[in-house]
């Protein structure tokens, strides 16, 4: 288990994590959502002993990462694919880390086996991968020590569709078999499909922290109109909140009744009137990390009305 609890990380003027705090439970994945620089890398670098938090603390399995006797055994670390040595072969890259963790040369291929590296891409040198063959790398890196804990900053990048794919399922069999898994991405529909549990971060601070199901039931109702505008300030004057998708939905936190009755009312023409589902939490996602100033429980997505004030 993962718990970051009030974790706060200043540089100079600029809070870069503030008052942070969520839980990765055993045996799930947790996707960790925001946009660039809203946060992210800072906590997982806080929590795998690489950054000191200026307050809070984060543990794993109840102790600080720097406390764990050999903590690549306990814990599996992919923060940044390219940060391996240009001239070993990915061969050499894993033999050094099995020998670093008192591990038997032996699961250098187990684990190559398992990222999906044969020998010939095994026996390349590092310099000459594609970020994608990286990616398969750090992750081989990470699961050498047979850990309980994942953390895995952005590992689909650069990964086509098919790795990303395969790389879904080893993390819900990982999972599955009683593991906690925390991977971060700026793409929501990259960690919806394998995700238990979504926590999302905007301007260093938490926006919003729940299960995908909860997530998805409280996203509201989705509408297009002709008149859109029109409806928008109808619903608004209402005490509704509103939010333009990129492709001219509108993204509104009320019930679809309430949103057809204010369409009535304000004469608008609809073209589109559902329950937000996915395509709603995308839009939600990005609402809430362009605005979020507030933190909000566990459990619960701040009310766009707290999150833009
Ligand atoms: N070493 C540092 N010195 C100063 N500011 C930093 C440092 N590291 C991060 N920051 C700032 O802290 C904020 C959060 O950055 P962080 O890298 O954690 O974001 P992120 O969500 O991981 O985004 P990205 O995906 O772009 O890495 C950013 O504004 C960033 O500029």
């Amino acid at each position: 288990m993962i718990e970051i609890e009030n974790l706060t990380k200043r540089y100079g003027s600029q809070t870069a994590v503030a008052d942070v705090s969520f839980r990765c439970e055993t045996g799930t994945v947790t996707g960790f959502l925001g946009p660039n620089g809203a946060g992210k890398s800072t906590t997982m670098r806080i929590l795998c002993g690489l950054t000191p938090a200026t307050s809070g603390r984060a543990l794993i399995d109840g102790v600080p990462y720097r406390n764990l006797p050999n903590p690549g055994r306990a814990v599996g670390v992919l923060l940044d694919a390219s940060a391996q040595h240009a001239g070993r072969t990915g061969r050499e890259v894993l033999t050094l880390g099995a020998l670093v963790l008192g591990l038997p040369t032996g699961r250098v291929g187990q684990v190559l086996d398992l990222v999906g590296l044969d020998k010939k891409a095994a026996d390349k040198r590092v310099g000459n991968y594609s970020l994608g063959m990286r990616q398969r790398l750090g992750l081989a890196h990470a699961l050498l020590g047979n850990p309980a804990t994942l953390v895995l900053d952005e590992p689909a990048n650069g990964l086509d569709p098919e790795g990303i794919f395969w790389m879904r399922g080893l993390l819900r069999e990982f999972a599955d078999r009683g593991g906690t898994v925390l991977l971060s991405s700026h793409l929501l529909h990259e960690v919806e499909a394998v995700a238990d549990h979504l926590v999302v971060i905007g301007n260093g601070k938490i926006a919003a922290d729940g299960s995908k199901q909860e997530l998805l039931a409280g996203a509201g109702t989705l509408v297009r109109a002709v008149e859109a505008d029109a409806l928008a300030a109808t619903l608004r004057a209402g005490g509704a909140t509103v939010t333009a998708t990129a492709d001219g939905a509108l993204l509104v936190d009320a019930e679809p009744l309430v949103v057809g009755r204010a369409a009535a009312a304000s004469g608008a023409v609809l073209t589109e009137l559902r329950t937000a589902d996915g395509a709603g939490l995308e839009a939600l996602f990005l609402q809430l990390t362009a605005t979020a100033t507030a933190a909000a429980p566990a459990g619960a997505i701040n009310s766009p009305m707290e999150v833009a004030r």
